[in-house]
């Protein structure tokens, strides 16, 4: 028999170092003892958007001033089946007076080190772990040359994910550019993804792939990397994307743009339409460049995935 779904509404309450808070969940509770994003179950009327900014006043004492939405996972506890709506929260006001937790603490994306977590949070934590804008390399239109100079001033300038899609490049460059940026970004901690190329990630010890559209369609079964995620057009490929398991997904085109100028551009609206309430990220693409950065978080987006403006000029 199907078990009514509870929803409940959790915050990701960051600092402006990065930093977000996570709760130990105190005695005489489901689950004491472990750690959890604020928030609680969302009362008869409220949307989970209300009930957030609710529990965020009663257990922590704080005003929610700013909210964007960002995933909904569900879970088979044993004691209920919960719908978790997960927001982000980047701006609140007052001090944190805690009535609820046994303990608060910040932490940060990628090292959180409070154990154990609630079961649901596992993804939610990887989720966290994966940095807000991807740059997208285009050595088949620059070159080799320029594309690595380029990498390496992006490196510096704080880009931690690249998705290597270098399209009209010669097999026989291609091998010792990969391995070549590939070294490049792991000295920085950088992700690197490769566009379609399962067998090379492997090979040359790439983080992860990038799924093509055309390739999510045939693909059965998740690739055996730490990170995969695929370009998406529609709901459906989204869908998709989720089902498999996948870590995030792109989708696009926000904008009109040179290297897609033919399709029709879905712009924030269309974006925030398609993306709502699934339980990857997505990233927007098309167009778009780190001044995009709120608008695309408002609009549900975790980041920005970027051509052109990713790249930084010498
Ligand atoms: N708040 C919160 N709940 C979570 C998270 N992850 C997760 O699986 N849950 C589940 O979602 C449900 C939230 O219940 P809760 O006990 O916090 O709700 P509440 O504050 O309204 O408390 P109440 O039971 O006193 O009404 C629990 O089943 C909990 O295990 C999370 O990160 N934060």
């Amino acid at each position: 028999m199907s078990r009514k779904i509870v929803q409940v509404a959790a915050g990701v309450i960051t600092r402006p170092d990065g930093c977000f808070l996570i709760g130990q969940r105190a005695p005489g509770t489901f689950y004491p003892g472990y750690w959890e994003f604020p928030g609680g179950k969302v009362e008869a009327g409220e949307t989970p958007a209300q009930a957030l900014c609710r529990e965020l006043d009663e257990e922590l004492g704080i005003r929610v001033e700013r909210l964007n939405p960002w995933l909904v996972r569900e879970h088979d506890y044993e004691h209920a089946h919960v719908r978790l709506h997960f927001f982000e929260v980047p701006q609140w006001s007052g001090s944190l007076n805690d009535h609820v937790h046994s303990e608060l603490a910040w932490v940060r994306p990628g090292a959180v080190d409070r154990t154990p977590m609630l079961p649901a949070n596992g993804p939610i934590l990887k989720a966290l772990s994966l940095p807000r804008m991807m740059g997208v390399t285009q050595a088949g239109q620059i070159g080799v040359e320029q594309q690595l100079l380029a990498v390496d001033r992006a490196l510096d300038n704080g880009l931690r994910l690249i998705q290597v899609r270098d399209r009209g490049l010669p097999d026989t460059l291609k091998r010792g550019y990969v391995a070549a940026l590939i070294q490049r970004a792991r000295s920085k901690g950088a992700i690197v993804v490769l566009n379609d190329e399962v067998e090379l990630a492997l090979e040359l010890g790439a983080d992860g792939v990038h799924l093509s559209a055309e390739r999510l369609a045939d693909c059965s079964a998740r690739p055996a990397l730490e990170w995969v995620g695929a370009s998406c057009h529609d709901r459906h490929e989204l869908e998709r994307a989720a089902q498999l398991g996948l870590d995030y997904a792109v989708l696009g085109s926000i904008r009109e743009t040179p290297t897609h100028p033919t399709g029709q551009p879905i712009g924030w609206e269309g974006f925030s339409a398609k993306a709502q309430g699934l339980p990857i990220p997505v990233f927007a693409i098309g167009g778009v460049s780190a001044e995009d950065m709120v608008t695309a978080r408002a609009a549900g987006a975790h980041g920005l995935a970027a051509i052109r403006s990713a790249w930084p000029s010498a």
